[in-house]
């Protein structure tokens, strides 16, 4: 789960509020994290303690580990702790650790300087010391967030904050862990479990969450069990794209699948002989289980007059590519948007860095305000729900920086979606699939070299 600064301190509050005090929450995330922590019996260790309640963290910590034998020493750059339940703490433990006035180099830095409490940019001796642990040649294991960096966006980030060799992130994920800009910061992230209830909408989608019965044919289906989707897409100097995202869709287990191409695509049609034809002039005659379209298409061209025909069917739409390009957001059945941040720049009127300093924001206002479901393409791709809520994908796959990735994802989707309603979360699934394909085929061909039409291949491999 990922959580906003707001919503951790709301759920800390109801806590304290329920008879559950901080000091506790502190108790338990601290013997969470100790046990996790890389440190060797003759490692020392010097925790650099904030006055907030990641410093509480920090003493904690510091107190269990002296506790343990380790060599201890606890810095306070910023003075003594302003927060009761961290001063409790502080009290008891100062009597276990040496507290030192100038900090030494050594083997290991537990940051517990700033949390969720951070707000802006960073001011004042926090610069220095945040300088300096940057500079020390330790492993550098950070609290709850890298500290300078923000919970919620990066917007306002200036660029100084502690680069961890690890992050451990209390009860949830904070938002900036998958954003481009401050993700690098955290280092490996590894979420603790406090005991607090979850109430988050927003979820992280790894390899286990990938759904393998997906794969799996019943041995008296028929084809129409799997339904019958068609892709519109391509132009006259974009051939490649319907039959990259048809492939797909095959590859995907659709049953029946229509491509919808241009009178210039008749050569590439026996490249895919599974698919069945009509051109962009053609009525859409019959009913689908789901529609693709945008595929290599070019604004002008006839859209107008496909969207016209497409707009009233009532199954599953995705919109992708060319298709985004201008906003057309009225469909009677579900509309699935597919940009990545250029597009989505154009379909918002905001700039790629106001989106991509804080996408989980701006995703899900959009799908809110739209009703529609937002796949925002990216490293940590968001799928996002009309509701506003959502999931973020970490499987990374560097192969996918190149063209005809997002075809590819347009046919998975198409042939997920076409499943008659029997999938739940389509659009993660098909984003899962997508990335653990070209992981999958990353690891005997080079990502730099890996070709679109290999993540493809590798679709029924994994
Ligand atoms: N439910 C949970 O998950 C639980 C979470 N817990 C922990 O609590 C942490 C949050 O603690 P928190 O709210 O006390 O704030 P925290 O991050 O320590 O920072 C506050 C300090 O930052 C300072 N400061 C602010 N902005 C600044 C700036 N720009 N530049 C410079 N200074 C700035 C501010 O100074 P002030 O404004 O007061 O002068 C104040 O001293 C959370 O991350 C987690 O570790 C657990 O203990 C319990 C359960
Ligand atoms: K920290």
């Amino acid at each position: 789960m990922i959580y906003t600064a707001a919503e951790i301190k709301q759920i800390d509050q109801t806590a304290t509020q329920n008879g559950m005090p901080e000091s506790i929450l502190m108790e338990r995330a601290a013997s969470a994290i100790v046990p996790k922590l890389p440190i060797e019996s003759h490692s020392t260790i010097l925790v650099v303690c904030g006055t907030g309640n990641n410093g509480g963290d920090g003493w904690v910590v510091a107190r269990e580990l002296a506790v343990k034998g380790h060599e201890v020493s606890v810095w306070l750059p910023l003075g003594d702790s302003k927060s009761e339940a961290a001063s409790t703490h502080a009290a008891y433990a100062s009597s276990l650790v040496r507290v030192i006035e100038q900090p030494v180099a050594t083997d290991i830095v537990i940051d517990a300087l700033f949390g969720v409490g951070l707000s802006g940019p960073v001011t004042g001796k926090a610069r220095d010391v945040i300088e300096w642990v940057n500079q020390q040649m330790a492993t550098v294991l950070s609290i709850d967030l890298p500290s300078g960096i923000p919970s919620d966006h990066a917007l306002e980030f200036d660029g100084l904050a502690i680069q961890a060799t690890r992050t451990y992130c209390l009860h949830g994920y904070k938002r900036t862990a998958f954003l481009n800009r401050t993700s690098p910061y955290y280092g490996q992230i590894e979420r603790i479990d406090i005991g607090l209830p979850h109430t988050s909408g927003w979820s992280v989608l790894t390899e286990s969450d990938f759904n393998r019965s997906l794969l799996e044919r019943d041995r008296f289906s028929h084809k129409t069990d799997y339904g019958h989707g068609i892709l519109i897409g391509g132009s006259r100097h974009l051939l490649g794209a319907p039959f990259l995202g048809g492939r797909a869709a095959i590859r995907s287990g659709i049953g029946l699948l229509n491509l919808s191409v241009p009178r210039e695509a008749s050569p590439f049609i026996s490249t895919l002989p599974e698919a069945m034809y009509n051109q962009h002039t053609d009525v859409l005659e019959q009913s689908y289980d789901a529609i693709a379209i945008g595929p290599g298409m070019v604004e002008g061209e006839g859209m107008d007059t496909i969207w016209q025909q497409v707009k009233h069917q009532s199954c599953p739409i995705i919109v992708d590519a060319g298709a985004l390009s201008t906003r057309r957001f009225e469909t009677r059945g579900p509309l699935i948007l597919t940009p990545h941040p250029g597009e989505f720049s154009r379909l918002t009127n905001q700039s790629v860095e106001e989106i991509e300093g804080d996408r989980f924001a701006v995703a899900s206002e959009f799908a809110k305000q739209h009703r529609v479901h937002l796949i925002l393409k990216g490293t940590y791709t968001l799928i996002v729900t009309p509701d506003g809520k959502g999931a973020v994908n970490t499987v990374e796959a560097s192969a996918l920086a190149k063209g005809g990735s997002g075809d590819i994802l347009t046919g998975i989707l198409l042939a997920l979606w076409s499943r008659k309603g029997e999938l739940q979360s389509p659009s993660e699934q098909a984003v899962l699939w997508h990335a653990l394909a070209a992981k999958s085929i990353s690891r005997t061909i080079h990502p730099a070299s890996v070709l679109a039409s290999d993540v493809i291949e590798e679709l029924g491999r994994i």
